[in-house]
């Protein structure tokens, strides 16, 4: 049998799929992982660094192969970056699996991400930024996404018991 995440978590910066992800991987009891955090161990150093070393486009590609081998290796939840539905290869490989959509509109979005610290992307104008690429990507999140909760004035902790919830079967 292969091994597939028990659901993956998409969505825009601030939307809480780190943190979610890790409350929820918590209370099912199964491990977390980020494919950000597998792209920063692979190059050995932090997100901004690789965009600021290599571009943007490097990075695209080391998340195209991080989500691929994530998404065929790991059997726990599984947050993914932001951006990572931008690309047509990452949208197909996630056809067939749970993907959980956490949904922010803007005002949470911005308070959640302040300045942009760690995000390489919304280093300049977070706000402006972040509202161009929720815009772009709504309807990208939308098509992958089997289910959508939305995160607006909730805490982690309801989240994530929202989500193992939703996933019993
Ligand atoms: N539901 C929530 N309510 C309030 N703050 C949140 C919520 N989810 C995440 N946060 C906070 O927002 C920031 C960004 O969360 P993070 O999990 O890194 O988002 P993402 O991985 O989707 O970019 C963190 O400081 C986190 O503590
Ligand atoms: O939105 C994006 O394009 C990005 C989001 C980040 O992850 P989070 O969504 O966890 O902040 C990270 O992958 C990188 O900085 C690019
Ligand atoms: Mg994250």
């Amino acid at each position: 049998m292969s091994t597939r995440p028990v659901c993956v978590l998409v969505g825009a910066p601030g939307s809480g799929k780190t943190t979610v992800g890790t409350a929820l991987a918590e209370a099912l009891g199964v491990d977390f992982r980020d494919t950000d955090a597998d792209i920063e161990n692979l190059a050995g150093k932090p997100i901004p660094e690789i965009f600021v070393d290599e571009g943007e486009e490097h990075f695209r590609t080391l998340e195209r192969a991080a989500v691929a081998a994530a998404l065929a290796s790991h059997a726990g939840v599984l947050a993914v970056g932001g951006g990572a539905v931008l690309a047509e290869e990452n949208r197909a490989a996630l056809i067939g699996h749970t993907v959980v959509h956490l949904s922010v509109e803007l005002p949470d979005a911005v308070k959640r991400v302040g300045l942009g610290a760690g995000r390489p992307l919304l280093a300049l104008n977070p706000r402006a930024t972040l509202k161009h690429l929720m815009d772009q990507r709504r309807p990208l999140y939308a098509e992958v996404a089997t289910a959508t909760v939305v995160t607006d004035g909730r805490t982690p902790q309801e989240l994530a018991a929202e989500i193992a919830a939703l996933l019993k079967p």
